[in-house]
C-alpha cells in the first residue's frame, strides 16, 4: 500500500504542514524502532514514553514525514514534512484505515465484548464459520490467525496500525471473516477505528480494569461503544446484529445502544437462545438449545456452565450469518478446546492438574464452582494478580479462593513494576477477611515464586484432588520488574509431577 501524503493530509481537520506535501508514503508507524526510508511517523504521548521524543531518530532513519500534536524543535522542514495537529492520536485514527484501503469494509466482521469470555467465543466462531466453508481470520488475545498462519500478538485488540495491516493481510489472502476481541481498552482509545463490525457480541460485564477505567459505569459505557458502533446510520455494511447476553444486567444497556437486529441468549430467562437440560462433566457438557430454529442437541467436550454461555454467544453470532443449525452443531461437536483454558495437564499423575486463565474475580469463582461441582478430592489452588493491574480485584480473588479451594497457595502472576510481595498483601487481606467472616481455618500460604508455589501445590495432591493452575491460561512468559523470564504453567506442572515420580 503505497499513498501520496497530500491524499491522506485531506482527511486531517485544519493541520498546519510545514515542507513538501507531494511526498510518497510508504509505510506508517508511531514507532521509531520501525521507521524506514518513506514512513509516515506519527508522535503519540505515550504511558511511559513521549513519541515526540523520537521523532529526530525516526527523521535520521528516513521518516519522510511527521505528525506531531505539539513542536518538536529539532525537527527541520527542509528535510522532513512536519504536520502539527490538535490530537495526533486521532490523526492516526483518521488516515491509517484509508491508507490501508478499509480492510474493515471488506471483510465480515465480528467484534467480541465483555469481561470474560471473548477468546474462548472467538475460538468456537472460528470453528462453526470454518465448518461452513469460509476462509477465517482472529485477532485476540493468544494469538493473530490468517486462515492457518498464526501471528504473535502483544494485546488483546492492536493498535489501529497493526490491526488495519492485518486485515489487509487477511483481505489480501481471500479471507472472509474476521472474528475478533474487542476489548474495552480498544473501545476507549479507539484502536477499532476503520472497523465496520457486522455482528457485535456482549458475553458479560464484571469487575476488571478498574485501574484504567476508573468506575464500573464507565467500564460498562467503554463496552457499549461496540454496539454503539455497530448501530451507525453512516455504515456501508447491510445485515448487522447485536448478540446479547441477556442473563447479565449490563445486557439491557447493551441491547438499548443496538438499533439493530438484536439475538439475546440467556439460561435464566427467556430469550431468542436458551440452554436446557444442562449437565456439566468432567470430560464435556451436554445441552439443548432452543431457538427459532427449534432444538439443538449438544454433546461437547468442553464444560462449565461459563462454556454454555460462550457456545450461546457463537451459536447466536454463527445464526445471524446464515450459517444452518446442523452445521453449527457439527462444529460445536467436533471442537476440543482453547489453550489454556480449563486445559488438562496430564502427566500419569492420579489427580487432576487445571490451567486455566481465570484473571478476574468472576473467572476465578465461575471456575472453582465447576471444579467444585466436578471434584471427588480436594481443591487446591494456585493463583496471583498482575502487577500494574486493577488493584481491587485483589482481595475479592483472594476472598473466592478460599471460598471455594480447600487449600490456597497465593504467588506471583506477572508482577510487572510492582513488589510482588506487595501484590501478595492485598491477596492475603481478601483471604484473613474471609476466613474470619466464615469461621474456617483452612491452609493457605503465599509462596511468591511461581515455580516454588505449583511444586508445594503437587506435592500436597492426593488421589483424586484436582490442582487449579489460574491466571496465566496460555501465557509462556512472567514479567518482571526488569526482564520477562519464560514460564508456562503447564510445561512446569508436568515438569515438576516428572520429578516427583523420579524421586518417589
Ligand atoms: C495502557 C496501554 O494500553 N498502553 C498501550 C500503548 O502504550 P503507550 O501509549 O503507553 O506507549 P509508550 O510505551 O508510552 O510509548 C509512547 C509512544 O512512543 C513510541 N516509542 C516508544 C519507544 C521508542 O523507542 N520509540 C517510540 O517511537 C511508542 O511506539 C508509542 O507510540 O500502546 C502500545 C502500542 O500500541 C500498547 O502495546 C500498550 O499496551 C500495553 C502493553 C498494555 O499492557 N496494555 C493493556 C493495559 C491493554 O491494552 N489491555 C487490553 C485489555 C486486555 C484484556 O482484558 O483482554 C488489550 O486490549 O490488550
Ligand atoms: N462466559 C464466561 N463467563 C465467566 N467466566 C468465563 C467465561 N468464559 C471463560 N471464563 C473464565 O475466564 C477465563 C478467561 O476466558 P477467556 O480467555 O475466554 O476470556 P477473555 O474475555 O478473552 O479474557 P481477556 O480479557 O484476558 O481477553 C477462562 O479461563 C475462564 O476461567
Ligand atoms: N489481558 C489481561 C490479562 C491478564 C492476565 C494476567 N496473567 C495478568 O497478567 O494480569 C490484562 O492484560 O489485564
Ligand atoms: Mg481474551
Amino acid at each position: 500500500m503505497v499513498k501520496n501524503l497530500e491524499q491522506l493530509l485531506k482527511l486531517l481537520m485544519q493541520p498546519e504542514v510545514k515542507g513538501r506535501i507531494d511526498r510518497t508514503i510508504e509505510t506508517v508507524t508511531h514507532d521509531s524502532r520501525k521507521v524506514i526510508p518513506g514512513t509516515l511517523f506519527f508522535c503519540l504521548p505515550g504511558a511511559h514514553v513521549d513519541g515526540h521524543d523520537f521523532a529526530a531518530e525516526a527523521a535520521r532513519r528516513g521518516a519522510v514525514a511527521v505528525v506531531i500534536e505539539k513542536d518538536v524543535p529539532e525537527l527541520s522542514a527542509n528535510d522532513i514534512t512536519i504536520v502539527k495537529v490538535s490530537d495526533s492520536r486521532a490523526a492516526m485514527q483518521a488516515i491509517v484505515p484509508y491508507f490501508f484501503d478499509y480492510p474493515g469494509h471488506k471483510l465480515r466482521m465480528i467484534g467480541v465484548t465483555g469481561t470474560n469470555g471473548k477468546t474462548t467465543t472467538t475460538y468456537l466462531i472460528r470453528t462453526i464459520l470454518r465448518e461452513a466453508g469460509h476462509k477465517v481470520g482472529l485477532i485476540g488475545t493468544i494469538q493473530t490467525l490468517i486462515d492457518d498462519k498464526v501471528l504473535p500478538v502483544k494485546n488483546t485488540t492492536p493498535d489501529v496500525i497493526e490491526l488495519q495491516q492485518t486485515l489487509a493481510e487477511m483481505v489480501a489472502a481471500g479471507v472472509e471473516y474476521a472474528i475478533m476481541e474487542v476489548s474495552s481498552h480498544a473501545l476507549v482509545l479507539n484502536r477499532v477505528a476503520g472497523c465496520e463490525f457486522d455482528v457485535g457480541i456482549f458475553t458479560n460485564m464484571t469487575q476488571d480494569h478498574l485501574d484504567f477505567h476508573q468506575t464500573v459505569e464507565k467500564y460498562t459505557e467503554a463496552k457499549a461503544e461496540l454496539f454503539r458502533r455497530l448501530s451507525q446510520s453512516n455504515s456501508t455494511k447491510k445485515g448487522k446484529t447485536a448478540v446479547i447476553n441477556f442473563d447479565d444486567n449490563a445486557g439491557a444497556i447493551m441491547a438499548k445502544y443496538s438499533t439493530c437486529p438484536v439475538i439475546s441468549y440467556a439460561i435464566n430467562k427467556d430469550a431468542a437462545l436458551t440452554a436446557t437440560n444442562v449437565d456439566v462433566k468432567a470430560t464435556g457438557a451436554s445441552f439443548d438449545i432452543k431457538g427459532s430454529f427449534g432444538i439443538m442437541k449438544l454433546n461437547l467436550a468442553i464444560t462449565g456452565m461459563f462454556n454454555v454461555y460462550n457456545v450461546l454467544a457463537a451459536v447466536g453470532a454463527a445464526l445471524a450469518e446464515g450459517v444452518k443449525p446442523e452445521t453449527v452443531k457439527k462444529a460445536l461437536e467436533k471442537f476440543t478446546s482453547v489453550p489454556g483454558r480449563f486445559e488438562l495437564v496430564q502427566a500419569g499423575q492420579s489427580f487432576s492438574v487445571i490451567v486455566d486463565y481465570a484473571h478476574t474475580p468472576d473467572g476465578l469463582e465461575n471456575v472453582l464452582t465447576t471444579a467444585k461441582q466436578l471434584a471427588k478430592g480436594k481443591i487446591i489452588v494456585v493463583f496471583g494478580c498482575g502487577g500494574d493491574r486493577d488493584r481491587t480485584k485483589r482481595p475479592i480473588m483472594g476472598g473466592l479462593a478460599i471460598k471455594y479451594g480447600d487449600i490456597v497457595i497465593a504467588t506471583s502472576d506477572n508482577p510487572r513494576s510492582e513488589e510482588p510481595e506487595k501484590i501478595l498483601a492485598d491477596i492475603e487481606v481478601g483471604i484473613k477477611e474471609t476466613l474470619v467472616k466464615d469461621g474456617t481455618s483452612k491452609m493457605y500460604e503465599v509462596i511468591p515464586d511461581r515455580r516454588q508455589a505449583i511444586t508445594k501445590a503437587i506435592k500436597l495432591a492426593e488421589l483424586q484432588d484436582i490442582v487449579l493452575i489460574a491466571g496465566k491460561g496460555h501465557e509462556t512468559y512472567q514479567i518482571l520488574k526488569e526482564r520477562t523470564i519464560d514460564f508456562d504453567d503447564r510445561q512446569v506442572a508436568r515438569e515438576v509431577i516428572k520429578e516427583m515420580n523420579v524421586n518417589g
